[in-house]
């Protein structure tokens, strides 16, 4: 196949930051995707619906005006989140899922939850009114080893959560291990999970052998390869329960390659064409549409795009830039470690 048309894909998980690097980000986002689900981790967070109207508004002023772009925001839960202004967000529309981080499981966590009773109220509410709960899914104690933080996090977090509210709707985010693909797997409803094009690339080898790679170390961290194949085989399977969120998270390369860099991948400028390379090379292009343009939708409750992108296979290379200039600074641009040969055109 050498020509692939599909509905304009959206991505259901994604950091555009503020200022400087929101503008300098959103144009590599809106070119492809019609939507995003827009991540709340600023700093101060994004908490109430009145900071995610206000939000949405710089985003749309920062982009492009002839992209037609639309940010699905969300609200940062934290132990003193309110259940009516949850409420009243998600009724008018503005918020389409609230997110948990535990505390300091990752960047910007700080003000995540520590005590999951606390949050209580605002879990059963968002259960009651169908509002989904997307979750960083790792436990953050100093005993659990850091590859094994998703599938604890499971065992000791999510299972009993979803057995306590099992009408709560939950988006288990960027799931980087085959322990997450089996338990949604097992779920009979109420659960699904986003992948990202980088953990369906990479492996935990990409950031540690031949010298230490920041630009390969994101959170959830990269685990083994059967990991990876784990994630691979449910991406291109077309299992409505998994679709892309790209995790797509930028930080300005000084405060990656550093003695203590931050965790995050940028990707949004070449993800359409590391996901048909990837999908090519499983046969499965076929099913690309179903992964980056209709089970998110379908999960988050919305209609499909109508609009359509076409893929095409070059014979040369795709030329992208191997980092992009932002007010903010420079931001390395993931490199897939092969060449691309689909665009988007
Ligand atoms: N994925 C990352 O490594 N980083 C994200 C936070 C997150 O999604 O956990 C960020 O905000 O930089
Ligand atoms: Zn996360
Ligand atoms: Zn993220």
């Amino acid at each position: 196949m050498q020509e692939l048309v599909i509905r304009r894909p959206d991505d259901w998980h994604l950091h555009l930051r503020d200022g400087g690097m929101l503008r300098g980000v959103i144009a590599d986002t809106s070119r492809h995707f019609a939507r995003a689900i827009i991540m709340p981790n600023l700093v101060p967070p994004v908490v109430t619906s009145a900071d995610a109207s206000a939000y949405r508004e710089r985003i749309l002023a920062a982009t492009p005006a002839d992209h037609s772009f639309e940010p699905l925001m969300t609200l940062y839960l934290t132990e003193g989140t309110d259940p009516h202004d949850v409420e009243a967000g998600f009724k008018s529309g503005l918020v389409k899922a609230v997110k948990l981080y535990p505390a300091g499981a990752t960047t910007n966590s700080s003000s995540g939850v520590r005590d999951i009773e606390k949050a209580m109220p605002v879990l059963e509410r968002m259960a009651e009114i169908g509002a989904p709960l997307c979750v960083h899914g790792e436990v953050t104690t100093a005993d659990v080893d850091i590859f094994d933080r998703e599938a604890v996090f499971i065992e000791k977090v999510l299972d009993p959560l979803r057995r306590r509210l099992p009408e709560l709707r939950v988006t288990m985010e960027h799931v980087t291990t085959k322990d997450g693909i089996d338990y949604i797997k097992a779920s009979k409803a109420n659960l699904a999970g986003s992948i990202t094009t980088h953990h369906l690339i990479i492996n935990r080898n990409a950031i540690l052998v031949g010298g230490i790679k920041p630009h390969y170390y994101c959170l959830p961290v990269a685990k083994r390869e059967t990991h990876r194949l784990a994630l691979r085989a449910a991406a291109v399977s077309a299992d409505r329960r998994f679709f892309l969120g790209t995790d797509s998270a930028p930080h300005a390369d000084p405060l990656k390659e550093c003695a203590c860099g931050c965790a995050g991948i940028y990707t949004s400028i070449n993800t359409l064409s590391c996901l048909a390379h990837v999908f090519e090379e499983e046969g499965a292009l076929d099913r690309l549409e179903a992964f980056t343009s209709l089970n998110g939708p379908a999960w988050y409750g919305l209609a499909a795009n109508e609009e359509k992108i076409t893929l095409r296979k070059q014979q040369e290379p795709v030329r992208y830039p191997a980092k992009i200039e932002t007010e903010a600074g420079p931001v390395t641009v993931f490199d897939p470690m092969f060449p691309l040969y689909w665009a988007v055109v």
